[in-house]
């Protein structure tokens, strides 16, 4: 399991732990592993660290120290090493060390002109390695000039490596948000522990590939703040059948999904239930989607809704998953409504979610409820612009979970999944060809039947995103997939997890 702290976390456990040692060892520490973290990219890029052309981006606070240390070490081992000042009071200790080292001073950003603009854009653009040390956790807002010029340049002219220090300036290290620019780097080396900004869109896409430096920080850590699941997390929880299993102990996916306008949604959600270990899946619907569900998968058992027959009548399930495709209209809501009073954990997508957000308390249950919106769902169910849900990811599922009482799976570039009492969880599999149609569908179905085998909420969740993500990672291999794809690589991604 990774786990990631917000900036509090790392200030507190910081303080403890330099409080018991000489002053500078943590910048010793971080810059020692940052100069062989950087070493080995340019011999990877350069062939070797001698000869190789180094720019070091120096901010005014630690962030700076850090780089402009690392920066003196490489060019201890022979790195033609130039440092651009975006302060006027960079770490003073390291701007020393690096020039007794050999390093050089570009002309000063901190002028008034533009005459540096031409000697740095061709240092940056000829560098082998671009170290950002401008800001790190000490960072706030969005970046002020000649900080966002700098990143700007780098941006657009860099011609080798980027390595942020820490974080990639202009991320927020907490929570990933980016107000104006910030950095892309191929690689964040990042001291302590991983910063929760780091995991989520969009500053996990600025940060690139994360290399963690040990400083001692750990001991001096409480609760992460964001967790992310790996293989093994998700084969301790995932439930397999034994000797003793039978159909109805390995758990009861009831599915109310489709409507005369949407009949793949209730296929895929019946196929997502049935390829994640169901042991019976019974399907409750109108006529078309009925059709198409007996067509596809002469495994379900089939309640068709209407004409007198009601949701009591599709008997005892042990979970729900309610919503793809099942229409916004008033009988969906009173349909909506008798799933949802039923003592069972419940999984609500896509209409049910919009039903949701016109009714509140659909989602005011006894039984523990997942709610798995979208972006474009979560803006309508707390009535926010869904462009500050994209930005703020964690703080905007935090919020739905809180407000509702229910387990939130937000979906999209970064799925996160968010509890009350919880580390929220980032999901770090997935591709973005899963952006297609009907692959949500796939993943109600597919979270519906880990509740149903006993899983709490978080986890099954947690255990489906991931899932999901690697099938959608099979399906595609580097090509469009359409959400039946999903279907069929499942078995595949379920014995690669056992
Ligand atoms: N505290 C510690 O124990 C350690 C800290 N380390 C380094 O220290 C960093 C934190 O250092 P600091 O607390 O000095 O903070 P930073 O160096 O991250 O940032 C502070 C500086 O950035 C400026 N700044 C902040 N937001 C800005 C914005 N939006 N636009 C332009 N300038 C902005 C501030 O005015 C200040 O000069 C960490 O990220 C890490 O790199 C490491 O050396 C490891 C040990
Ligand atoms: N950019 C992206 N990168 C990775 N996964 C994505 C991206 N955009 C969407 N997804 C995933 O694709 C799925 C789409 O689900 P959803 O929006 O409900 O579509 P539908 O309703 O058509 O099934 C979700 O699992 C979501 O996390
Ligand atoms: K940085």
């Amino acid at each position: 399991m990774r786990t990631a702290f917000a900036v509090d976390q790392i200030r507190a456990a910081e303080h403890a732990l330099m409080s018991r040692l000489p002053e500078g060892t943590l910048m010793t520490r971080a810059a020692t592993g940052l100069a062989v973290l950087c070493g080995h990219e340019l011999a990877r890029a350069a062939g070797r660290v001698y000869g190789s052309r180094l720019v070091v981006l120096a901010g005014g606070g630690d962030n700076g120290g850090d780089a402009l240390f690392a920066g003196a070490r490489l060019a201890a081992r022979g790195a033609r090493v130039v440092a651009v000042l975006a302060s006027a009071r960079v770490h003073a200790a390291g701007l020393a060390a690096l020039k007794a080292a050999g390093g050089r001073v570009l002309p000063d950003v901190l002028a008034g002109d533009e005459t540096w603009i031409a000697p740095v854009r061709d240092a940056v653009a000829a560098a082998d390695l671009v170290l950002d040390g401008l800001v790190g956790i000490g960072g706030t807002g969005a970046l002020r000039e000649p900080y966002s010029a700098l990143v700007s340049l780098v941006n657009t002219e860099a011609g080798g490596q980027v390595v942020a220090v820490d974080v990639p300036s202009g991320v927020d290290a907490s929570t990933g948000q980016v107000e104006g620019v910030a950095l892309r780097a191929g690689l964040t080396v990042t001291f302590g522990a991983e910063k929760s900004g780091l995991l989520v869109d969009p500053g996990a896409e600025y940060a690139g590939r994360v290399e963690l430096v040990d400083i001692g920080l750990v001991p001096y850590l409480d609760d992460p703040d964001v967790v992310a699941f790996g293989r093994a997390d998700v084969a301790a929880l995932l439930p397999l059948p034994d000797r003793e299993s039978d159909k109805y102990r390995r758990g009861v996916v009831g599915v109310m999904a489709g409507s005369h306008r949407y009949t793949g949604a209730a296929v895929l959600a019946v196929g997502g239930a049935l390829r994640a270990g169901a042991g019976l899946v019974k399907f409750a619907g109108q006529r078309e989607p009925v059709d198409q569900v007996r067509v596809h998968w002469p495994e379900a058992l089939i309640t068709e809704l209407g004409g007198g027959v009601s949701v009591h009548d599709v008997g005892r399930v042990n979970s729900w998953v309610i919503g793809p495709g099942m229409g916004v209209g008033d009988d969906s809501l009173e349909i909506a409504r008798e799933v949802l009073a039923a003592d069972v954990p419940a999984l609500v997508d896509a209409d049910g979610l919009t039903l949701a957000a016109r009714e509140p308390s659909l989602l005011r249950r006894e039984a523990p409820t997942v709610i798995t919106p979208h972006v474009g769902e979560m803006a309508r169910l707390l009535g926010v612009p869904r462009e500050h849900i994209e930005a703020a990811r964690l703080e905007h599922a935090r919020l739905a979970a809180e407000r509702f009482g229910v387990t939130v799976l937000l979906k999209g570039s970064t799925t996160v999944v968010a509890e009350e009492g919880r580390p929220t969880l980032v999901n770090t599999t997935g591709t973005p060809f899963l952006a297609t149609g009907g692959t949500g569908d796939v993943l109600a179905g597919l979270g519906g039947t880990l509740l149903a085998a006993g899983l709490s909420c978080y986890d099954a969740a947690s255990c489906a995103a991931y899932l999901h993500g690697l099938a959608g990672r099979v399906a595609s291999a580097g090509a469009p997939l359409v959400a039946g794809d999903l279907l069929t690589s499942l078995p595949e991604v379920f014995a690669s997890i056992g």
